[in-house]
């Protein structure tokens, strides 16, 4: 599974020239009429075999003599069919031949699906057989209604299990034939009965409602009483339906439903069936289906466990606690402060959260919004408390909220969010246990929809926690099969610990050793293959002609799209970036610009990121990628233009860390506890996903081959330039490897800088390319140049 390099050829095998039965359009024509007619003939011949099959013996044991006359419709053909099938074989389940040589010529000439004609013959022949056998035990009193085969192997079984035996064994023959044609279960019986059972009452309680007024002038009582009323224009004798509702209670609200007399003339209505023809690759990818079931990406791994939640801690501060006293004392305060700047209050409501109470204010009438939220400052200096954030109004309620922190806060474990039947029952495609709400209530989001997340925060405020939780969430949720994660750490420790799932969830580029990149130069290499991943799977999805990963995933499970042709189960790829600005900062426009792509186009074929940044300035969290990245966390932050940055206003200031976060996916700000995951708790649950078995290799990611790194190394001496030597001067007396002090020093332009560049890699004097950072110089110093250039020669 993980390994999605296109495989070798195989050898063409040898075919083995089969007899060909394609018929050509003529032939099925006349072959197809042949067999329709021959079925019309059967069938005639073995309805007149009941009138004449009797008088017709004697033309049997004669055929060829031309002076018997045969009775039946079909003369002696006619005779000799109808006696050798009926009377020498099956009785009158023979019908059934009938019908089936002429379903075969509708089929040949309507060029249906042969399968499906199998299926009939097959079915067909043992209803026959059953037949014959059930009507045997006729056969001492009429030999035709089970043909001489049918009371052959009766007796033969009678003989052997008795004619009760023969009733079961018949019984249990209809019960395989109804379950296996029908897909008859012993739910649908009863589902049967019952809802029979519910039509007969419902019947039988609208009978009573349902009273037929004949509209003469013996009306009753309550009948005239409603003509009257609505005065229905009654004109024939025919009887009208008038349904009775309550009406011995005259005060309730009558409901009449009078028929409408019929129009003079039927006009009749024509209903066409429309059935969409299905096409080859549908039949056959049916059949497939059925044949081997849907495709099951898990079946490679198919033993995996997911990690247990015992691997998760549970933690004694868990659980809210209501300190009845502080929020006595918080509510006078506010109600204080407030009412010290002549701002009255109508009602006062608290919801407490995890790590703040929300106290819902509903302020007297005439009082302005913009007056309370000036007053932010001041009610927080009354409240004496950090972290004091006004919402007014809070969209959607017409209150006024205050969060105000609880001087214990509990923690919220990754333990109680993953058990949480929103997290356990969603159906997301990437569902993801943020934490809980002020009110709260589980935060499970789909990534898969935001498409994209950013998360900011100062730092020690909860960031990498945060990641943790994303993708622990992940990780009891999602099989290996159905997602990859490609992780980039500049940190180096923050992330180690996935490096144990490697072969289970991790993706990374072909011939890289460490999954997990935490040198930037490979971060770049890394990005451009993932753009060419994305450019790929847009390709299998418009040759599958889909419009997204689920769609395309589903039609593959289904068998609809051909591995042969390319096509794959594709999993979902989460590329999560520790600590972006530090990526910014060293390579620029370099991973800026094919962020910038997989953020504008990677969200229909499933590739989602997740960058996460302590330095939230517009330098690092452009425009650009800002635009994109309409999902956004937010720890807190320590200035307001921080948190404008993140959330395009303020709040992340006013946070109180320690996981408290804001969250919004382009509309309203929600205030969440994050989940709280700690690294031996990670430890754990990657132990025990790495313990399991796993595929050969991380998912490989296409090849990229850097623009620069096409240097061949193996260019010839006398191919130099003529300045190489200076230029090897030049770099080695500056000990920096950089086109651009070519350029500048011997004045050229930027293609011979770069040849020249190149020629001093081949040379070994300068190193590979490394991104945006000048080359390594490999030699030390003129001396040593020296020396290197005389042991070329
Ligand atoms: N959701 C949480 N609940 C409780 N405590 C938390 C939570 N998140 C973080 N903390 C506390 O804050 C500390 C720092 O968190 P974390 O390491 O995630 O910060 P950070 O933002 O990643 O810092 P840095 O940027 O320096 O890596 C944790 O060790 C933990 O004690």
């Amino acid at each position: 599974m993980a390994k999605r390099k296109t495989k070798p050829k195989k050898a063409p095998r040898k075919k083995i020239k089969s007899p060909s039965f394609k018929l050509s359009s003529q032939q099925k024509l006349v072959f197809g009429s042949f067999l329709v007619i021959c079925g019309i003939l059967f069938f005639i011949a073995f309805v007149s075999f009941f009138f004449t099959g009797e008088a017709d013996q004697s033309t049997i044991v004669d055929f060829t003599s031309r002076e018997i006359k045969s009775d039946n419709w079909l003369s002696k053909s006619g005779a000799w069919v109808s006696n050798f099938f009926i009377q020498r074989g099956f009785g009158i389940a023979s019908f059934i031949f009938s019908g089936l040589v002429f379903l075969s010529g509708v089929y040949v000439l309507m060029n249906l699906n042969k399968s499906k004609l199998r299926k009939h013959w097959f079915w067909g022949i043992l209803i026959v057989i059953w037949i014959s056998i059930l009507l045997g035990f006729f056969g001492q009193q009429n030999d035709i209604l089970g043909g001489t085969i049918g009371f052959e192997i009766n007796t033969f079984l009678q003989e052997y299990i008795g004619k009760i035996g023969i009733i079961l064994l018949l019984l249990f023959g209809l019960i395989t034939y109804l379950a296996i044609r029908f897909k008859l279960t012993f739910e649908n019986i009863t589902n049967l009965f019952k809802s029979a059972k519910r039509n007969i009452k419902e019947e039988f309680s609208e009978l009573d409602n349902d009273v037929i007024v004949p509209l003469d002038n013996n009306l009753s009582e309550e009948a005239e009483a409603i003509k009257s009323a609505f005065e229905i224009p009654l004109d024939n004798n025919e009887p009208e339906v008038i349904k009775k509702e309550k009406i011995s209670k005259p005060s309730a609200a009558l409901e009449v439903n009078v028929l409408e007399n019929e129009p003079e003339e039927d006009i009749e209505i024509k209903i066409e069936d429309i059935k969409e023809e299905l096409s080859e690759t549908d039949n056959l990818a049916n059949k497939l289906v059925e044949d081997f079931g849907q495709f099951d990406p898990t079946l490679e791994l198919g033993n995996y466990q997911f990690p247990p939640l015992d691997l998760l801690k549970k933690y004694d501060t868990e659980g809210i606690k209501i300190n009845q006293e502080e929020l006595e004392e918080n509510k006078n305060r506010i109600v204080e402060t407030l009412s010290n700047y002549k701002i009255g209050i109508a009602s006062i409501k608290a919801t407490i959260g995890p790590t703040v109470t929300l106290y819902e204010i509903v302020p007297e009438a005439g009082v302005r919004i913009s007056k309370i939220k000036n007053l932010e400052d001041d009610i927080a200096l009354s409240l004496s408390a950090l972290g004091i954030r006004i919402i007014a109004p809070i969209p959607g309620k017409g209150t006024i909220g205050i969060e105000v922190p609880n001087k214990n806060s509990t923690i919220v474990s990754m333990r109680s969010v993953i058990a949480s039947k929103k997290f356990q029952g969603s159906e997301m495609q990437l569902p993801i246990a943020l934490g809980k709400t002020i009110s709260n209530e589980t935060l499970v989001v789909d990534l898969a929809k935001m498409p994209h997340l950013l998360m900011a925060g100062a730092t020690g405020q909860g960031k990498s926690v945060g990641l943790n939780a994303v993708l622990t969430s992940l990780l009891y949720k999602k099989h290996p099969a159905e997602v990859k994660f490609i992780l980039v750490d500049p940190k180096k420790v923050e992330l180690t610990l996935f490096n144990k799932i490697e072969r289970h969830y991790l993706a990374k580029l072909p011939d890289s050793e460490d999954a997990i990149i935490t040198d930037n130069t490979k971060v770049i290499n890394t990005l451009n293959s993932l753009c060419i991943e994305m450019d790929n799977r847009y390709d299998l999805l418009k040759n599958a002609l889909c419009r997204n990963i689920a769609e395309y995933n589903k039609k593959f499970k289904s068998r609809k799209l051909n591995p042969n042709d390319g096509h794959q189960f594709l999993p979902y790829i989460v590329l999560v970036v520790d600590e972006f600005a530090d990526l910014i900062m060293t390579a620029g426009k370099e991973v800026e610009t094919p962020i910038a792509r997989l953020a504008q186009l990677a969200r229909a074929i499933g590739i989602h990121l997740i960058i996460a940044t302590q330095r939230p300035s517009v330098n690092v969290i452009t425009g650009i990628i800002k635009a994109n990245f309409p999902a956004r966390i937010a720890f807190r932050v320590t200035s307001k233009i921080d948190s404008r940055t993140i959330l395009d206003g303020s709040g992340a200031d006013q946070l109180i860390g320690r996981g408290d976060m804001l969250y919004t996916q382009g509309n309203d700000l929600i205030r969440v506890q994050c989940a709280f995951v700690d690294t031996p708790e990670v430890e754990k649950i990657t132990d025990y996903v790495g313990a399991q078995k796993a595929y050969p290799e991380a998912y490989q990611l296409p090849e990229y081959v850097g623009e620069e790194s096409g240097t061949s190394l193996d260019i010839d001496i006398s191919d130099r330039d003529k300045l190489f030597k200076d230029a090897a001067i030049v770099i080695v007396t500056a000990q920096q490897g950089s086109a651009s002090l070519l350029q500048r020093k011997l004045k050229l332009g930027y293609n011979r800088a770069g040849r020249l560049i190149d020629q001093l890699e081949a040379a070994g004097i300068v190193g590979p390319f490394e991104g945006s950072k000048a080359r390594q110089v490999l030699v030390p110093d003129l001396i040593a140049l020296d020396q290197l250039l005389e042991n070329e020669k």
